[in-house]
């Protein structure tokens, strides 16, 4: 069975910008309601911060809003973390979960991942669970094996029935300008796919699985052309409205 998924581009912001990567929010607004309508979903996950005011400033140019990261937690006695009913309360339709920046330096488990999407799921919103191996376990011919334990435990029993999207993010790429060949994202992108296909069938089949890794304007197009990549998760080139824009429209 074929299913075609609507390619899904999300910018995420990290640490960066707050007033500035406003006036870029406008900027992208800008250009994305001028001209043809994108071919892809568009979602910013800017700092918490902002996010109520991203989802109000995107709700009209159909630039929708996510979160970073949010607590597996409903509700508690957790100084400095948020909630995933709280980011939906902002606006937010998504939510990253899993970014190796928190599994590397807040030791977050693959179980930890999957309670947050859990969480995410029971609030509504889409969990981007994102997995990735380092470059020694890649130079040990061991990245398919070290995706394959993260999925099989960063997924929830849910994903059968709610959305979810993937993002494969190889952690050596991130931020460095160096991205696995074509061969080696294409490889990769069909094992996710048929691990998602033997765990939960034709639903499987429509489960974006974005890249993301130095995704930038000059490598986009033939990224996203590959199979089974079904957009991307962009960090440093989603802070400049151009550079955001030309990936969304290399879709
Ligand atoms: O979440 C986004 C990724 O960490 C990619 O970041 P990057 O595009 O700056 O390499």
């Amino acid at each position: 069975m074929t299913t075609t998924i609507t390619p899904l581009i999300a910018g995420n912001w990290k640490m960066n910008g707050v007033r500035a990567s406003l006036d870029e929010l406008t900027a992208l607004a800008g250009i994305l309601t001028t001209g043809d309508a994108p071919r892809a979903i568009v979602v910013v996950c800017p700092p918490a911060t902002i996010l109520a005011a991203v989802a109000r400033q995107g709700a009209t140019s159909g630039i929708l809003a996510g979160g970073q990261d949010c607590h597996p937690a409903a509700h508690g006695a957790y100084t400095g973390d948020i909630a995933a009913g709280m980011l939906a309360d902002a606006g937010a339709q998504y939510v990253i979960v899993g970014h190796s920046e928190r599994r590397a330096a807040h030791g977050e488990t693959d179980d930890l991942v999957r309670s947050k999407a859990e969480a995410a799921i029971g609030a509504g919103l889409k969990p981007i669970i994102c997995v990735g191996e380092t470059e020694a376990e890649r130079d040990s011919g061991r990245a398919e094996s070290v995706v394959a334990a993260q999925l099989a435990g960063s997924i929830p029993d849910a994903a059968g029935q709610h959305d979810v999207i993937i993002a494969y993010e190889p952690v050596w790429a991130i931020g460095t300008g160096r991205t696995p060949s074509n061969d080696d994202i294409a490889q990769m992108h069909n094992s996710i796919r048929r691990q998602l296909v033997d765990r939960f069938g034709d639903k499987g089949q429509g489960i974006h699985i974005l890249y993301g890794g130095s995704l930038k304007p000059q490598n986009a197009r033939e990224i996203l052309a590959l199979d089974n990549v079904n957009g991307g998760l962009v960090g440093g080139a989603s802070l400049l409205a151009k550079d955001f824009a030309t990936i969304i429209s290399a879709v």
